[in-house]
């Protein structure tokens, strides 16, 4: 058989590259690499990728190590190509033979044809020390795989609970549907899942979630072109269960893009009026593919949520659903290059965003209107808090059903099994 004219390692180096050097988020690199390979290669340029991403401080810890001093510069890609040989080794049930070989081969695709021996030389001593070393980082924090400002905040939020997030962040995520209701119940559609051989759970409490016990390619899932079902983790499909939106009503979902959620209110209202707004025109191509796919109609415009003014005029809404910006810190195990993307300083940053945009767009809410405002992070800065410093400066904002003016909102923490991190504050205009 004809060698592939690439070498996958190589990839998944560059797409480490790009993410750490040159501060690129995954999503946006991997689709482009993607598209030299062949569908059986894509699965383990993901694995590589996220995986290396995910357990970033060991592979760093064993390197330091294994060399006197890492490389630099121009030889970046190949420490990231070392870091891809010793994922493979610890992590993957790839032979370690073939690990070797075509990691250092990846020695070429990289045009460092001359680090071959190096790349071999340090994989090999790195199989001779493996059970050493994967004992001795126990030792040193590079074993918990968070950033330290990280694992601070963690620590400082949750000193009960932090070791089962960051366990939770590390594991691989569980794959979610939402079921269309307009189009089968969401008993009916599991037992079409079972038809085809699918084993799914139903949520326990979220009316439309389904977790599938092993994550597949949605062209597997029945009806998934028809629009039977939208890929959306359970965490983020509450945020439309407590809008509760009705039919005929006018709604606001600020920071929509891709769109998860506008396609939910649609479903559950499908003649609800909805203004779907995003400050960057490029996600909202997203949402404009996922109306299509699903046929549903929203009015799509971009805009930056704190100047309502600009692409709403005087409008105001009977619900407002403000899906903020925020550190994506509940969704570390979907997204393992938050970790290195992200920096302590962001926090405050971001919760200044969403403190102007949640002042500038609570005016537009109609008196008795309900607001949800959500977030995918466990920070308390970017949740409790910030809602607690909200209710404590609207006299006509009221919170309901999501905690109390004390301890407002309800927080998801990741867990196995289990939707991702996720924040909401359901708030009535009175
Ligand atoms: C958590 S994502 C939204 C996910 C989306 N609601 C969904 O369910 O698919 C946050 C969004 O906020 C947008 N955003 C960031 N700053 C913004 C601003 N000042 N005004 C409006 N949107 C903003 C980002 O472009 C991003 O798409």
């Amino acid at each position: 058989m004809k060698n592939a004219p690439y070498n996958v390692r190589a990839i998944a180096a560059k797409a480490i590259y790009q993410v750490l050097d040159q501060g690129q988020s995954l999503s946006n690199v991997l689709p482009e690499l993607n598209r030299s390979l062949s569908d059986k290669d894509k699965p383990l340029l993901q694995e590589l990728s996220f995986g290396v991403l995910r357990t970033l401080p060991l592979l760093e810890w064993c390197i330091q190590q294994l060399m006197a001093k890492v490389m630099t510069g121009k030889q970046r890609p190949l420490h990231y190509l070392l870091m891809v040989g010793i994922y493979q080794l610890v992590y993957t049930r790839i032979p370690p033979h073939a690990a070797l070989a075509e990691t250092v081969n990846g020695a070429v695709a990289l045009k460092k044809p001359q680090l071959k021996g190096l790349i071999n030389g340090v994989l090999r001593q790195f199989q001779r020390q493996q059970d050493d070393l994967l004992q001795r980082v126990q030792n040193v924090r590079n074993h918990l795989l968070h950033p330290e400002w990280l694992l601070k905040r963690l620590q400082h939020a949750y000193p009960e609970q932090w070791r089962e997030i960051i366990e939770a962040n590390n594991q691989k995520p569980p794959m979610w549907l939402r079921v269309n209701r307009n189009h089968h119940s969401r008993a009916d559609y599991l037992s079409l899942l079972a038809e085809a051989g699918i084993t799914a759970f139903p949520h326990e409490t979220y009316p439309d979630a389904i977790r599938l016990e092993t994550p597949l390619g949605v062209q597997q899932l029945p009806g998934f072109d028809q629009g039977w079902v939208t890929v959306q983790d359970a965490s983020a499909q509450h945020c439309v269960d407590l809008l509760a939106p009705e039919d005929h009503d006018v709604i606001l979902d600020l920071c929509c893009a891709p769109g998860g959620k506008t396609t939910h209110i649609l479903e559950a209202a499908p003649k609800a009026q909805v203004l779907a707004v995003d400050i960057d025109e490029g996600r909202l191509a997203r949402v404009r593919e996922n109306l299509h796919r699903l046929s549903q109609q929203a009015e799509v415009r971009c805009g930056d949520g704190r100047d309502p003014h600009a692409w709403a005029g005087e409008r105001q809404f009977d619900r407002i659903l403000l899906d903020a910006p925020c550190s994506a810190t509940g969704v570390i195990r979907r997204h393992p290059d938050i970790k290195w993307l992200r920096r302590d300083a962001d926090i405050a940053e971001l919760a200044a965003l969403q403190r102007e945009i949640l002042q500038a767009v609570w005016p537009r809410l109609k008196s008795g209107g309900t607001m949800v405002y959500a977030t995918c992070s466990v920070l308390p800065e970017e949740n409790a808090l910030q809602i607690a410093q909200f209710l404590a400066s609207t006299p006509d904002a009221k919170l309901e059903d999501t905690g109390t003016p004390a301890h407002p909102g309800l927080q998801n923490l990741p867990a196995p099994q289990q939707g991702d991190g996720f924040f909401y504050a359901k708030l009535i205009k009175v």
